[in-house]
């Protein structure tokens, strides 16, 4: 907690600001941070000096892993995060590879269960993690990467948390997130939640032990009009201590994940925050 506002104080400290075309906003950036969080004892990354809809955060999770492309899809695990970016951003809506309304073409989790080959077969990244890490087989390539330069115009978003690799020492998992582009005030708030939660899982049902998970990030920033709140609000607040993660322990394969795992089947133990903040959200 103390290193997500760290790097809250930091963009404001030392932040240039940067106009983006996409969202026609100004940003105040700062290029690379590192946080790290503590899966081994469970301390769960929940931003405290504001409410967190963690489950929105899971659900966005899940989703990626099941290999979803529809915002419904989303809105029916139980969040509505992709909504604007299928049905409102304007470059989206003109692009002709969009299948109609709450297409999100082919992003985050379509590349990890069915990155296109050349000859027309698909690689589902995540099973072959799952494969080798449930053997005890670390062959130093166990990545699942979401990026694929070639195939960016069929989606409504370049993926910002795009790479996840793992590495097993012994039986001791660990997990190196990436993230090119980070809102700092509202989605790094759910991504830590994913990179710590991503481990969890894979942990568990490989059958190893969570260890450290590692979140870096390139381009941090805050978008202008968020910056009040952060600055006024938010980081005025004493951070309180970190709730824990409870994970269904009968959830114990992929296919369990990705049929009948719902958000009842994640539990917070001893959330303490101060009241919600409404960042504005920039699509
Ligand atoms: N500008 C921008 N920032 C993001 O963080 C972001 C995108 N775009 N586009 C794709 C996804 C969608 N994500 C989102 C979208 C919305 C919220 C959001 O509004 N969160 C609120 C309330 C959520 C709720 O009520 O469930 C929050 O206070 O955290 C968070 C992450 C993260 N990503
Ligand atoms: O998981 C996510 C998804 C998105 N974001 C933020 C980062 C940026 O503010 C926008 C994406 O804009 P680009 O122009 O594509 O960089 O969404 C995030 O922080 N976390």
């Amino acid at each position: 907690m103390k290193a997500y506002l760290d790097l809250c104080q930091r963009i404001i400290d030392d932040g240039v600001w940067v106009e983006n075309k996409r969202t026609g906003k100004r940003c105040l950036t700062l290029i690379n941070a590192d946080l790290t969080y503590d899966v081994a004892n469970n301390q769960f990354p929940l931003i405290t000096t504001r409410k967190s809809f963690w489950k929105a955060a899971i659900a966005e999770l899940l989703g990626y892993l099941r290999g979803y492309s529809s915002a419904a899809d989303f809105r029916r695990l139980g969040t509505k995060t992709w909504d604007a970016n299928a049905n409102e951003n304007a470059a989206w809506l003109a692009n002709p590879n969009r299948q109609g309304e709450d297409d999100m073409g082919r992003v985050y989790g379509v590349q990890g269960r069915q990155w296109r080959k050349p000859n027309g077969e698909t690689i589902d990244q995540l099973k072959k993690i799952i494969h080798n890490l449930s053997q005890k087989i670390d062959d130093r390539g166990e990545i699942l990467t979401f990026y694929n330069p070639g195939e960016i115009e069929l989606g409504c978003l370049r993926p910002c948390m795009h790479t996840h690799t793992f590495s097993l020492v012994g039986d001791t998992l660990y997990l190196t997130s990436y993230q090119r582009s980070c809102d700092v005030p509202l989605g790094l708030t759910f991504n830590q939640i994913q990179v710590f939660t991503l481990l969890a899982l894979v942990a568990q049902i490989t059958g190893n032990k969570p260890g450290l998970a590692f979140h870096k990030i390139i381009n941090a920033h805050i978008y202008e009009d968020q910056l009040e709140l952060m600055q006024n609000v938010q980081l005025k607040r004493e951070p309180l201590p970190l709730p824990q993660l409870e994970i269904n322990p009968d959830i114990k394969t992929l296919e369990d994940l990705e049929t009948w795992v719902t958000l009842d089947d994640f539990k917070v133990h001893n959330y303490q925050c101060h009241p919600a903040i409404k960042y504005p959200f920039s699509v």
